[in-house]
């Protein structure tokens, strides 16, 4: 009897193995099936096998992808088993992003099973919630609010000198210290609070920080489970976020709101203009600069409503520290270390700050606006060092691309940014760092950092003015000297979503 029944249990384990082994091989089909070309992918972890192993970044995966097929449109990709459609023709990116956008308003489809109040933001807002939001907080971008952050800016720019100045003369690990930086700025002008993390590397807005960004391997078995499964993810109470994080950012947000509807408290940063938000409906100031044409947002749902709750304030400024942290670490960093590498870009550079910095008095918004030349060290070590691999996009409704190709609602799509940074038929010479090509304008589709289209990085200006006001009081005070001790050319972190160093990039500075 015992015996009967071993058997059949283990004809029933064995049925269930071979069924879900063969609805993997089905899932694998999907490209193949449509006619679009892909590399093979491999049971459940689809194309990420190298990240998976820690050979390949996630960009460098879709790069081979993207460069195997020189010659079509699109290729097919698997994110685990989820099929992706990437994008080469830089006219189909602009469609997708801008021009056929209503087709493609979402990003991701929306997250029903996830019960978070971190996960409530502008990045993973979907349809008219996502419209209405993001018009609401457009303006607290604009080229008249920037003006008053660089105060906050300012205190951050100056304690990152502090440190810098106790290790004159030494090779500084850019990486960590401008991590550091960057998380003094999300503290300061998003959260509104001292977060005195450049004073203090281990204090806790830095160390609890940390853990957000660390993709070991239980995160990505959480994070493939939240995506592949996500009704089994909500039985098993699982979240992407660690419960004491979420408790902690929550945390600081509540008792800043409170200290300051209490106290009357009013500061010039993100969450300030979060509270007239809550408490008007709308953010004062609709900008008539043309330098903010691309906040510009669909007027016809003026009518339409959000509720500002206080979950909806605390993911809000979650999502700025997600989506602000590393891009704007990575990019400072890549932007020194290039510089360091290019000392003829270098010396373009400091000269362009010191002429500056005579005419204007002190470095100001408008010196900032005035250093065409950092500007375009800053796009180039954008274009060679993107912080967001891709971007992606899910159809909503059904469409179809010049050559009948349809996409369904629910089919995913990807911009592989990375991919076509270092087209060489976008960017001819595209190993080599040259910000002067830059004195042209890339041809649309082609150049994509902060994305593109109604649903592009909302945080742009701000990223490039904290920047560039970092940079160029760095560059002023120092001449910088590529480290001895890098590994080169510098390799990407592989495990997590976004582009960060692997390694420290050391680089010496000298005081001037
Ligand atoms: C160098 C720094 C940064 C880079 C390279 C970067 C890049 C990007 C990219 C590629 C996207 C996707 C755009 C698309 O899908 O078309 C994005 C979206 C976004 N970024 Fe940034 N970002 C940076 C800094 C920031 C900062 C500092 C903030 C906040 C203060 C921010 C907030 C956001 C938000 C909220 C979105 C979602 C926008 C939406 O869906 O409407 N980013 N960013």
């Amino acid at each position: 009897m015992l015996t009967l029944i071993l058997l059949l249990f283990t004809i029933l384990i064995s049925s269930l193995i071979f069924i879900f082994i063969k609805w993997a091989e089905e899932k694998n089909k999907y490209w193949s099936k449509r006619n679009i070309n892909c590399l093979k992918p491999k049971l459940f972890i689809g194309n990420l096998y190298e990240v998976l192993c820690g050979r390949k970044n996630i960009s460098e995966v879709q790069q081979d992808v993207y460069d195997a097929f020189p010659n079509d449109d699109v290729v097919g990709f698997y994110d685990f088993i989820f099929p992706r459609l990437l994008i080469r023709n830089p006219e189909w990116v602009e469609k997708v992003a801008k021009n056929d956008f209503s087709y493609f308003v979402d990003r991701r489809p929306p997250l029903k099973h996830v019960k978070n109040p971190l996960a409530v933001n502008l990045f993973s807002m979907c349809g008219n919630q996502w419209r209405v939001y993001r018009q609401k907080l457009s303006p607290a971008f604009t080229t008249g609010k920037l003006k008053y952050m660089l105060d906050p800016l300012a205190e951050c720019v100056n304690n990152l000198l502090t440190l810098l100045e106790s290790h004159a003369g030494e090779e500084v690990d850019m990486k960590e210290t401008m991590e550091l930086f960057s998380m003094d700025v999300i503290g300061s002008c998003v959260f509104g609070i001292d977060p005195g993390v450049t004073k203090n590397p281990n204090s806790e807005f830095r160390t609890i920080g940390k853990t957000i960004f660390e993709f070991t391997a239980i995160q990505q078995f959480r994070f493939a489970v939240l995506t592949m499964l996500p009704k089994l993810a909500k039985k098993l109470n699982f979240t992407f976020f660690r419960p004491e994080v979420v408790t902690y950012y929550c945390n600081i947000i509540l008792n800043t709101l409170e200290y300051r509807k209490k106290n009357g408290i009013e500061r010039h940063d993100f969450i300030q203009m979060m509270l007239q938000l809550q408490s008007k409906g709308k953010l004062d100031s609709q900008s008539t600069d043309p330098a903010d044409d691309d906040l510009k947002t669909d007027k016809t749902l003026e009518g339409d409503d959000v509720q500002i709750t206080d979950e909806l304030l605390i993911g809000t400024a979650f999502g700025f520290l997600t989506a602000g942290f590393h891009t704007t670490a990575s990019s400072m960093t890549y932007a020194l270390y290039e510089l360091s590498r290019n000392p003829e870009a270098l010396e373009k550079t400091k000269r362009e700050i010191k002429e500056q910095v005579a005419v204007h008095g002190d470095i100001t918004y408008d010196s900032l606006k005035s250093m065409t030349y950092l500007e375009k060290v800053l796009k180039e070590a954008l274009r060679l060092h993107p912080g967001s691999p891709s971007t992606m996009r899910v159809c909503t409704k059904e469409y179809k691309f010049p050559n009948g190709l349809t996409m369904l609602p629910g089919d995913s799509i990807n911009i592989p940014i990375y991919a076509l940074h270092r087209d060489p038929n976008n960017f001819p010479d595209p190993l080599s760092f040259n910000p002067d090509r830059f004195d042209e304008t890339p041809t649309p589709g082609t150049y994509l950092p902060f994305g593109d289209g109604p649903r592009m990085c909302i945080g742009m200006r701000f990223a490039m003015t904290a920047m560039k006001y970092a940079l160029s009081k760095v560059l002023l005070n120092y001449d910088i000297q590529l480290g001895k001790t890098n590994e080169t050319p510098i390799r990407m972190a592989p495990r997590g979503f976004l582009n960060v160093p692997k390694k420290e990039v050391n680089i010496k500075i000298i005081k001037v």
